[in-house]
């Protein structure tokens, strides 16, 4: 590890990764290529070795042959590379295991070659509520030691005491400091760019505060429905799967002071600061300022598309919200008196995450009055798709007969055609490469998951009150009709491409 838990640059030393839930989803879709992919940049040490447990009696042949399979599915063509296959498929082992039961871990144990001394990393891709039971049985069997890391993901429980319950499982076993809870939003690439931009251009950093920014505004889009996941989601819903954590992390890398320097905790430390002053929620807040939606049937790339209440296992009276937007702020000297606006759904019409900072306008304006509207530069972080920053500026408009006409136009870094031959790598790869290197700066602490759910549960309990089912929006459409009227009502509106 370098000196304080901080980023640095180079790949990882070898690890014995047990890979918990490795036929489902999250693994096969995205942990296992990404795992792939590090090996193919060379980053993953030659004596790196994965354990994949599930409870599927399968044996390590037949646990290659579905890893090579789904590599084939989720990796290009043109990036699957036979002599990296080869030998990424040699690192692979495979155990089947009951993981609520004890008997069977002494495997993992004996799976460790005694003597060696890598590191085990424990990555649980299974539902929270089993976390502290394999980390119990684990430490019981005697497969952990001093190095052991354990990998989480989200959501951590359900509400702020399931989350707690959770963590202390994970606590009883494994010190915070070796503890990982992934968000994957903070392993993209312009979400870590976030930070190089505000804290190494000091033309942002003076600019940063309610002095210069009227509103910031956070769009997480997503085209998919609920993908045959209905009965994880309905316990759910958008606020707890998409709001609790990327957007609320999002908000603090937008609003957090500038740490001290790039240790995990001196970062952490700034994000729980904006999280505890986040404007907690009262129900007079619920008709103005929040608004929940569910999709209906609708058309999607001019295909009919089910409602949320038809989907496969779907029960039809769920008022569960598949849409959410929110007017919230940071009640600091920062951010007085700024709204961020955050909205995100399922079934929107296209995919589109990105965050747009809204500077005041010039105290004194001097051009055509026609065109006060366009008078205030946007800052608009891209982080999917084509991920870019555009600062948008006003120029005069040429032409012999144009006056001092203004024009908007961006200034405009596109990583993709900026830095053409640079491979964007995805969320994963990079929050694995950290978890080798034992680096916890893209990690989320204890004390943050907690805040977040506490601002959430205060939204929550409002609702509860109210009882209203949520607003219908046809799949395809940006949400309820009231998400726009929530923005409007302030004299603004959803940002939009032009
Ligand atoms: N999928 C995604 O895109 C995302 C997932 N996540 C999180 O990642 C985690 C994994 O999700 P996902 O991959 O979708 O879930 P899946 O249900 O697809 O995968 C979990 C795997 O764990 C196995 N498993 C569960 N319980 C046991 C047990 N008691 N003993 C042995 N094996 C068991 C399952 O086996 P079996 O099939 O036999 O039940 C299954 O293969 C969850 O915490 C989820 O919230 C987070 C973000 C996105
Ligand atoms: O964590 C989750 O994220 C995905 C969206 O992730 P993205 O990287 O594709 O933006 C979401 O679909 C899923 O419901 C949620 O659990």
């Amino acid at each position: 590890m370098t000196p304080r838990n901080r980023p640095a640059e180079t790949g990882s030393s070898a690890i014995d990764l047990a890979l918990f839930g490795a036929l489902g989803d999250l693994a096969q879709r995205k942990l296992l290529p990404a795992l792939y992919h590090l090996d193919r940049e060379g980053l993953l040490d030659e004596n790196t070795r994965l354990l994949g447990l599930a409870r599927h009696d399968l044996d390590r042949e037949g646990f290659r042959q579905r890893v090579e399979a789904s590599l084939e599915d989720h990796v290009k063509a043109a990036e699957l590379d036979r002599e990296v296959l080869t030998r990424f498929l040699q690192r692979l082992d495979f155990l089947s295991l009951e993981f609520l039961e004890s008997e069977g871990y002494g495997a993992v144990r004996e799976w460790r070659e005694p003597g060696r001394e890598r590191p085990l990393v424990v990555y649980l891709s299974v539902g929270a509520k089993i976390y502290g039971d394999i980390c119990r049985h684990l430490k019981a069997s005697g497969s952990l030691d001093e190095q052991s890391r354990v990998v989480v993901e989200k959501p951590i429980g359900f509400d702020l005491d399931s989350s707690a319950e959770i963590n202390d499982a994970i606590g009883d076993v494994f010190p915070e400091s070796r503890v990982y809870r992934i968000d994957h939003y903070l392993g993209k690439e312009t979400v870590q760019n976030l930070i190089a931009l505000r804290f190494a251009n000091p033309l942002f950093g003076t600019q940063w505060n309610q002095n210069h920014i009227s509103h910031v505004e956070i769009t997480v889009a997503e085209k998919v429905g609920i993908e045959g996941r209905w009965g994880y989601f309905d316990e759910a819903g958008q606020l707890r799967d998409m709001v609790q954590n990327h957007l609320l992390q999002l908000v603090c890398l937008i609003a957090m002071d500038p740490p001290a320097n790039l240790d995990a905790d001196a970062i952490r430390d700034e994000k729980v600061k904006v999280l505890k002053a986040l404007t907690p929620f009262s129900d007079d807040m619920l008709g103005r300022d929040v608004v929940r939606g569910q999709y209906m049937a609708g058309t999607h790339d001019g295909q009919a598309v089910p409602g949320y209440l038809e989907e496969e296992g779907a029960n039809a009276d769920s008022h569960t919200e598949t849409f959410v937007a929110i007017k919230t702020g940071v009640a600091n000297w920062r951010w007085a008196g700024v709204p961020f606006y955050l909205r995100t759904g399922k079934r929107m019409p296209e995919k589109l995450s990105q965050i747009i900072i809204h500077f005041r306008q010039q105290p004194h304006y001097i051009f055509d009055p026609d065109q006060r509207g366009l008078a205030a530069n946007k800052l608009v972080i891209r982080l999917q798709p084509e991920e870019g920053i555009a600062l948008e500026v006003l120029t005069k408009d040429s032409g012999l007969d144009k006056g001092m006409r203004l024009r908007r136009g961006p200034l405009h870094l596109d990583f993709g055609s900026a830095f053409p031959k640079t491979r964007i790598p995805d969320a994963y790869e990079r929050l694995l490469l950290e978890v080798m290197k034992g680096q916890q700066y893209l990690f989320v602490r204890r004390d943050e998951v907690e805040h977040a759910w506490q601002w959430c549960d205060s939204l929550v309990a409002a609702w509860a009150d109210r009882d209203e089912p949520p607003r219908r929006y046809p799949a395809g459409s940006w949400g309820p009709v009231a998400s726009i009227a929530m923005i409007t009502q302030d004299g603004r509106s959803w940002y939009e491409d032009y």
